[in-house]
C-alpha cells in the first residue's frame, strides 16, 4: 500500500506516520509546507527506504501515485489559523479540491480531518454527526471552521459525482507528545507554563468545557476509519468533559502544585461546550478510546520537560 500524509511533519500527521510505518507493507509519503509542522517530528524515518519526505503547499497540486490520501494539513491551532485566514481558507478549500483531484485521478480512497468546530457553538449536547451545527460564518474563527464544512461539502460531491471513496473523522480536540511547546492550544499552554512555573492561563469564563483525547487512541481511530467501510461523518474524540478550570487544576495537582492560576480575556466565538456523542464510533468502527486524560498529560509532561530541558525534581 501506497500512502500519502498531507500535513504529515505536524503533530496528529507525526504520530499517524509512525504507525503506518510500522507496517512493513507500507510505504509512506508526506507533503507539508512546514508552517507548523516540522523535519523533527519524522527524523526518525528520514533516509528510510519506504519513506519520503517531500516540501509541498497542498494548494497547489501535486503529482503522486498512491493507494490511500490521509489529508490533514491544515494549521490547527487557533492562534496559527488565524494568523493568515485567507491562507487557511485557500488550505482547506483549494487544498481539499487538489487532494481529492489526485484521488480522482489515481483511483485512491481518501481520508478527511474534519473537527468538531463544525459543529460551532453548539446548541446540541453532546454533539452527534446528525447535528448541523451553529457556526458564525462572517467570525474570525470561520477561515477554519467554515474552511472545514467546505471541504466536507466537497469530498462528498466529488463521491456523489465521481465515485470517490471518501472517509471524514470529526477529531474533537487531541493532545499528547510533539505539540508545538508555543503552540497556544489549551493543553500545550498550560503543561509549557507549569513546567516554567509560570501563571496557567485560563481564558473566561472558565467553565467553557473540551473534551480531551490523547493522540494515540486518535490515531488508532483514524485507521479504522479508513479501512472500514463507512464515508462518515464519524466523531472520533474523547467524551470526557472537563471546564477549562478542571484542566488547569488537574495540570496543576499533577505537574506543579505550587503553580497559580489566573483569568485572562477569551477571545470571540470560543465554544461554550463541546463533547463528542461517539456511539457511531463505537457501533461502526469498534472503536473507543483507551487513554484517560490523567494517564495523557503525564505523557506529554515528559516530552515536554524533554523539549524544554526542565527535568523533573527528586
Ligand atoms: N489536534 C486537534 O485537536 C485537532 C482537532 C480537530 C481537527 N484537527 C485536524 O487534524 C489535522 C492535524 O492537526 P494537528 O493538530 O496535527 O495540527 P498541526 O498544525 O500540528 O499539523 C498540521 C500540519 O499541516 C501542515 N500544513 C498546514 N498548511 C499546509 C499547506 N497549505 N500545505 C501543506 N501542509 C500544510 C503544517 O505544516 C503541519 O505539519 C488538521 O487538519 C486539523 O484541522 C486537529
Ligand atoms: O477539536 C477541535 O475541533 C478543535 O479544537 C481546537 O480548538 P479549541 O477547542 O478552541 O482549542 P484551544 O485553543 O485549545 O482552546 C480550548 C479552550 O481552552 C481555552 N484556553 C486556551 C488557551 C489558554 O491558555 N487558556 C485557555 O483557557 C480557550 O478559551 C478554549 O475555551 C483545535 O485547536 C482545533 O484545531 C480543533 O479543530
Amino acid at each position: 500500500m501506497r500512502i500519502l500524509v498531507t500535513g504529515g511533519a505536524g503533530f496528529i500527521g507525526s504520530h499517524l506516520v509512525d504507525r503506518l510505518m510500522e507496517n512493513e507493507k507500507n510505504e509512506v509519503i508526506v507533503a507539508d509546507n512546514y508552517f507548523t509542522g516540522s523535519k523533527d517530528n519524522l527524523k526518525k524515518w528520514i533516509g528510510h527506504p519506504r519513506f519520503e519526505l517531500i516540501r509541498h503547499d497542498v494548494t497547489e497540486p501535486l503529482l503522486v501515485e498512491v493507494d490511500q490520501i490521509y489529508h490533514l494539513a491544515c494549521p490547527a491551532s487557533p492562534i496559527f489559523y488565524k494568523y493568515n485566514p485567507v491562507k487557511t481558507i485557500k488550505t482547506n478549500v483549494i487544498g481539499t479540491l487538489n487532494m481529492l483531484g489526485l484521488a480522482k485521478r489515481v483511483g485512491a480512497r481518501i481520508l478527511l480531518t474534519s473537527t468538531s468546530e463544525v459543529y460551532g457553538d453548539p446548541l446540541v449536547h453532546p454533539q452527534d454527526e446528525s447535528y448541523w451545527g451553529n457556526v458564525n460564518p462572517i467570525g474570525v474563527r470561520s477561515c477554519y471552521d467554515e474552511g472545514k464544512r467546505v471541504a466536507e461539502t466537497l469530498m462528498f460531491d466529488y463521491h456523489r459525482q465521481h465515485g470517490i471513496e471518501i472517509r471524514i473523522a470529526r477529531i474533537f480536540n487531541t493532545y499528547g507528545p510533539r505539540m508545538n511547546i508555543d503552540d497556544g492550544r489549551v493543553v500545550s499552554n498550560f503543561i509549557a507554563q507549569a513546567i516554567r512555573n509560570e501563571p496557567l492561563t485560563v481564558q473566561a469564563p472558565g467553565t467553557q468545557t473540551r473534551s480531551f483525547c490523547y493522540v494515540s487512541d486518535m490515531v488508532d481511530g483514524l485507521i479504522r476509519l479508513m479501512e472500514g467501510e463507512n464515508t462518515g461523518p464519524i466523531n472520533i474524540g474523547n467524551p470526557g468533559e472537563f471546564t477549562m478550570m478542571e484542566l488547569a487544576e488537574t495540570v496543576k495537582e499533577l505537574i506543579n502544585p505550587e503553580v497559580e492560576i489566573i483569568g485572562v480575556e477569551n477571545t470571540p466565538d470560543d465554544p461554550r461546550q463541546r463533547k463528542p456523542d461517539i456511539t457511531k464510533a463505537k457501533e461502526l468502527l469498534g472503536w473507543e478510546p483507551k487513554i484517560k486524560l490523567r494517564d495523557g498529560l503525564p505523557l506529554m509532561e515528559e516530552d515536554f520537560r524533554r523539549r524544554l530541558e526542565v527535568p523533573r525534581e527528586n
